[in-house]
């Protein structure tokens, strides 16, 4: 099921002028604060008209500005997760699930009920009135009410926003249940490049309203000209791993195409694939292999492109395998490197390169 989306549309003097192309999986819209996430995701709700568009949903039209077509938003199939949840606080759980099953056409596939409970841990909150919910727990009722509808589509907008770091960490594997099992395709607003890593399959960055890049989440981020977009500190690969297995000093083994990580204890057991985003700036660049470091994580890489940032860093693509590692270094130890394209250097990665909120499950 793809969604096709083309806008354009003017707030003052904020223009939106965008096309992108979304689904199956997982894809984030990211991009900084008023860049008209918000504003794409309700277009595409049907919770705003823009001034020029045209929607299509697996050949269904939603909106078509120019033919005069503009489907309500419970026509659309198109389930809505909010920042805020936006549940009723004068019903029940069970009563704000009833709600969305309401919407369900009749025959429509999907999970049926248990499933959906089961898959977002809902079970023993049916009873309970929303405010005495958690914010996660608000949010996987939200998701819940959202999947009984029975959409052909889920847009979810901040989901995770309004939740403190271990609240997200511990709604991160719903939504990963939910992106393999339900297999609803999703619109991700989010301008967290962590969760984005997590989560998405594809990645369409927003600037000031337009499109900047589109593509693969793993492309996109490990692009060394997306730096400055994603931020110094957050510029990272994204990368699948083969739990190889668990050390008893509380290591773990991971294969990656260009050879085997070692990493604090991942969750995951041997055998699994799980995705890893590795922070560009824990990685180091060497010419030999050194000898006598402290980290065990060195592998052999080559330098494929060099972005030069504004300030002294350098962001530096490398191929390591079937994947490509981002690093950023000082453009001083790039030149006394002699860093080029093409030139065969080893990668040296601390145990800590990979947050702990960045492990995941790998897409199925
Ligand atoms: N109804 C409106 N009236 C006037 N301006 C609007 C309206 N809705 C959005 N805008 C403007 O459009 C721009 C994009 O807003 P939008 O909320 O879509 O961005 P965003 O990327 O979702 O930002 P954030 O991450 O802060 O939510 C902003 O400059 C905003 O002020």
């Amino acid at each position: 099921m793809t969604l096709a989306v083309t806008l354009a549309h003017a707030f003052g003097d904020f223009t939106l002028d965008v096309g992108f192309k979304a689904g199956p999986g997982v894809t984030a819209l990211f991009g900084p604060s008023g860049a008209g996430k918000t504003s794409i995701a309700n277009a595409v709700a049907g919770l705003f008209t823009p001034r020029e568009g045209r929607i299509e949903l697996g050949g269904r039209v939603l909106l078509d500005t120019a033919a005069k077509v503009n489907m309500s938003a419970h026509k659309r199939r198109i389930g809505v997760v909010f920042q805020d949840g936006r549940l009723f606080p004068h019903l029940d759980v069970a009563g704000n699930l009833a709600f969305g099953a309401r919407y369900a056409p009749r025959g429509a596939p999907g999970p049926d009920r248990a499933e959906i409970l089961a898959l977002l841990g809902i079970e023993e909150l049916l009873s309970r009135r929303p405010g005495t919910l958690s914010g996660g727990e608000k949010q996987r009722v939200a998701l819940a009410r959202a999947l009984l509808a029975r959409p052909e589509f889920l847009v979810m907008d901040e989901p995770l926003a309004a939740l403190d770091g271990p609240r997200k960490d511990d709604i991160l594997p719903y939504l990963e249940g939910l992106r393999d099992r339900a297999r609803v395709p999703i619109l991700y607003v989010s301008h967290s490049v962590s969760e984005i890593a997590r989560l998405a399959d594809r990645i369409v960055v927003l600037r000031e309203g337009r499109v900047l890049r589109a593509g693969p989440v793993a492309d996109v981020l490990s692009d060394p000209e997306m730096v400055p977009l994603v931020g110094v500190r957050e510029a990272g690969s994204v990368f699948e791993a083969q739990v190889l297995g668990h050390d008893a000093d509380g290591l773990s083994r991971l294969g990656v195409s260009g050879g085997t990580l070692i990493l604090p204890r991942v969750d995951a057991d041997p055998g699994k694939h799980i995705r890893i985003r590795v922070l560009a700036q824990d990685v180091l660049l060497s010419l030999e292999s050194p000898k006598g470091l402290s980290s065990r994580n060195i592998l052999p890489v080559r330098v494929e492109a060099l972005h030069q940032g504004a300030g002294p860093g350098v962001a530096v693509s490398l191929r390591l395998g079937e994947d490509r590692l981002l690093a950023r270094i000082t453009a001083r130890a790039a030149a006394e490197l002699g860093l080029r394209p093409g030139l065969a250097c080893h990668a040296i990665l601390k145990a800590t390169a990979v947050p702990r909120g960045d492990v995941g499950a790998a897409h199925e």
